[in-house]
């Protein structure tokens, strides 16, 4: 079954969340059910980027062309890549080359093919995203999860995205809990300055997260890319 690709790279580091620094390969899939108003990958549901539709076999031989012998491990991410059934072949055939496999979702569409995948990112979206979520389709998703590799990433750019993330962790308590500093500025070439802008941001998540009593198990991380080549595409 055919899967829209957006695009593969690497080998680059995980940037994000529960395996931040993990050398890996990418596959990001076209195609989103939501529109964040801070998407840094709008490009992959706003019309803006060209995607390819692939069978999953094809999808391994790019990985081989672009990413020789010097990776065992692969991120797919999007726009959504739960609005996709095959890649549950995908990832059958990713495990057979001896790859671990992660993925990046908001956590609103269920495929069983979730099951397989060895480092799950759930990230709920919170209010300054513009998008709603449904507590109670999410609870079932945690709850078929409750033996999985499942971690949640909030990502935080104003005080009631933190609140946001407390309740959420209330609700899953034993789920691998993240914070995640937002990227407010997704179109400046300056790398310099918006690295100097992300570790301030940075700076002021963990100062919220040290001064609250709900996020004591928690990691506050910032988004490594943005730090080490700031906008930039395919890394
Ligand atoms: C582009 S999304 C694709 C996967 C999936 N649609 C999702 O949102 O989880 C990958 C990750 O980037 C995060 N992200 C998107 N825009 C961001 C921004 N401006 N600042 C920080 N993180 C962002 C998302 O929250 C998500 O965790
Ligand atoms: N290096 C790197 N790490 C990432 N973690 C999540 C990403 C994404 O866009 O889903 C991403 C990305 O695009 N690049
Ligand atoms: S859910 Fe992910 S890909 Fe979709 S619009 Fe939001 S951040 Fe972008
Ligand atoms: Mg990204």
């Amino acid at each position: 079954m055919k899967i829209p690709v957006m695009e593969v790279f690497g080998p680059t580091i995980q940037g994000e969340g529960m395996v931040i620094g993990q050398k890996t390969m990418f596959v990001r899939t076209a195609g989103c059910d939501y529109s964040c108003s801070w998407c840094d990958s709008s490009f992959t549901w706003d019309g803006s980027g060209k995607s390819f539709s692939r069978q999953p076999e094809e999808i391994i031989e790019e990985l081989k062309e672009i990413g020789g012998q010097r990776f065992s491990h692969v991120t797919i991410s999007g726009g959504n890549p739960l609005l996709h059934k095959g890649i549950g072949e995908f990832i059958g055939l990713c495990h057979q080359e001896g790859w671990k496999v992660a993925v990046e979702t908001q956590a609103t569409i269920w495929q069983d093919w979730l099951l397989e995948v060895d480092d799950i990112t759930l990230s709920p979206k919170p209010p300054s995203s513009g998008m709603v979520t449904d507590f109670g389709k999410l609870d079932g998703f945690m709850g078929k999860l409750e033996n999985a590799n499942a971690s949640l990433k909030i990502v935080i750019f104003d005080e009631t995205d933190f609140d946001y993330a407390g309740q959420l962790h209330l609700r899953y308590p034993k789920t691998p809990f993240f914070l995640q500093v937002g990227n407010d500025d997704i179109t400046t070439i300056d790398d310099a300055r918006l690295a100097s802008r992300l570790i301030e941001r940075y700076a002021w998540l963990i100062d919220l997260s040290t001064e609250s009593s709900i996020m004591n198990d928690v990691k506050v991380l910032p988004q490594l890319h943005a730090l080490v080549w700031g906008n930039k595409r395919g890394v």
